[in-house]
């Protein structure tokens, strides 16, 4: 076995055998403890949570959180990677760069992951645990049953390993909404509707889900939409949670019919040319690199920012730059160059500091995975490009067919370890499974 790879089992072993106050030491007092974030019934009144002896609706399994995924200390975050899980941009650049190049390490060992799967790693440098990778589908502003069903197999998968691994607390971005350009409102229903089915067969099994937004505008849709999903059952809740009284199965229909429409109305508005899918008008808001925790996370994120594609091929390099490109030296290719958004961390003089290595072997080596990081990313980008147009020549003969791999996952029942390698693109089997310490319940 090759030092590479000790390295980042031993790594991951150590990390995983640690208590809470010794994994603090390691990460620092750069994380929002789970207690710091309120769950949907209290929301908007900003109470703790202390007074809930038993939560007894779902609205207390449930938050929203807008901030930056990496500095939430959970037991896992979801990271929107690409098929090769080997990094990018976005939040899968941010995800990299902060939990460092043990992440790159053990993702390499996974031989990469289906659309609509995921797969579990270690956190590493991250305040959560582990990392749970899962791989949207490539919507591009085209919204099909089986790009619908896939986004909803990305959330099923993962909450399938949460249970799995036995984990408590977990925090979801907004899958394939930025980048694979699902339009952000039939993915915001897709993710509530997915989660709140799960939550109603296992609300014993998790004590927090957090819908961890990054956009303003995705905060606007969830914040309007999560009491459709998470009532409130309690009059005293805050004004603005309307306690539904209609049973679940009408929640159920109402909250369907919402999201078809929803999508109907999305699909309308592409197909009447409003948009142009292949070059979609750049975001009205540009998501804000990777923020720390020393920041009010729910301060309302500024909309100006950098490109992220740009950030991405400055990031590549082994420090992200800080201004962003002029437009005339853009590239407007956002396959090409791939790094990621720089994870900006507050030292304790409050100065904003890179994730500058300790010493220069350190960065030496960080300096190489990052290249290969690109290198491999880059590559990961032309492919995508690639599936991309084959995708969007398809969407012209398309006919909808039920998605393989949410029929996969309703019948997937294996072994955690198993489930870790059901995923794997190829036929070789993981010699990676989860190390004896991370090793899922069995149920
Ligand atoms: N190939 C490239 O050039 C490139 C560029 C950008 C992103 N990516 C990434 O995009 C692909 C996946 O697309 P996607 O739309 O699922 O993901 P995405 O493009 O990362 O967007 C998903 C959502 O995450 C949000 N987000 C970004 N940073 C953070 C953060 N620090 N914390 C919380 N949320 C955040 C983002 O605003 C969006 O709402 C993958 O290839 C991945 O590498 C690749």
């Amino acid at each position: 076995m090759s030092k590479k790879k000790k390295e980042w089992r031993t790594e991951k072993d150590r990390l995983l055998s640690l208590g809470p106050e010794e994994r603090r030491k390691e990460y620092g007092d750069n994380y929002v403890a789970l207690d710091k974030i309120p769950t949907w019934r209290h929301h908007h009144s900003r109470e703790s949570d202390e007074e809930e002896e038993n939560p007894v609706s779902l609205c207390d399994k449930v938050s929203l959180y807008k901030g930056d995924i990496t500095i939430l200390e959970v037991d896992a975050i979801v990271n929107a990677a690409n098929s090769s899980l080997l990094g990018g941009g976005g939040v899968d650049g941010c995800i990299h760069r902060a939990a460092g190049h043990y992440l790159y390490e053990e993702c390499h060992s996974l031989n990469g992951c289906e659309t609509g799967k995921a797969k579990i790693t270690c956190g590493y440098d991250l305040p959560a645990k582990y990392v749970i990778h899962t791989v949207g589908p490539i919507a591009r502003g085209n919204v099909g049953m089986v790009q619908k069903a896939d986004l909803a197999s990305c959330y099923k998968s993962s909450l399938k390993l949460v249970k799995d691994y036995s984990l408590r607390s977990v925090a979801f971005p907004c899958i394939s909404t930025g980048i694979y350009g699902f339009p952000n409102e039939p993915a915001a229903d897709i993710a509530l509707n997915t989660v709140r089915d799960w939550l109603e067969e296992n609300r014993d099994k998790i004590d927090r889900i957090i819908f961890c937004v990054f956009l303003e505008n995705d905060y606007g849709i969830y914040n309007r939409k999560m009491s459709d999903y998470f009532p409130p059952d309690n009059e005293e809740c805050e004004e603005g949670n309307v306690a539904h009284t209609e049973d679940d199965a009408n929640k159920n229909d109402a909250a369907d019919v919402q999201m078809d429409s929803q999508v109907d109305q999305d699909v309308e508005m592409m197909s009447q040319g409003d948009a142009d899918v292949d070059h979609p008008d750049p975001p009205s808001e540009q998501p804000e690199t990777c923020t720390s925790a020393a920041e009010n996370p729910a301060k309302e994120l500024t909309t100006e920012g950098s490109d992220p594609v740009e950030d991405e091929k400055s990031a590549g390099e082994s420090k992200p730059k800080q201004e962003k490109e002029k437009p005339e030296e853009k590239n407007g290719d956002s396959e090409e160059g791939i790094g990621s958004a720089g994870a900006e961390k507050e030292n304790s003089a409050g100065e904003k500091t890179e994730n500058a290595p300790a010493d220069a072997k350190q960065e030496d080596e960080e300096d190489q995975v990052t290249s290969m990081n690109s290198k491999e990313a880059d590559s990961q980008g032309l492919m995508e490009t690639m599936e991309v147009e084959g995708a969007e020549n398809e969407e012209n003969t398309t006919t909808t067919h039920t998605s393989k791999s949410e029929g996969e996952v309703m019948h997937q029942d294996k072994s955690p370890a198993e489930t870790n390698q059901a995923t794997q693109t190829d036929s070789s089997q993981s010699k990676d499974g989860p190390s004896d310490k991370g090793e899922p319940s069995k149920e």
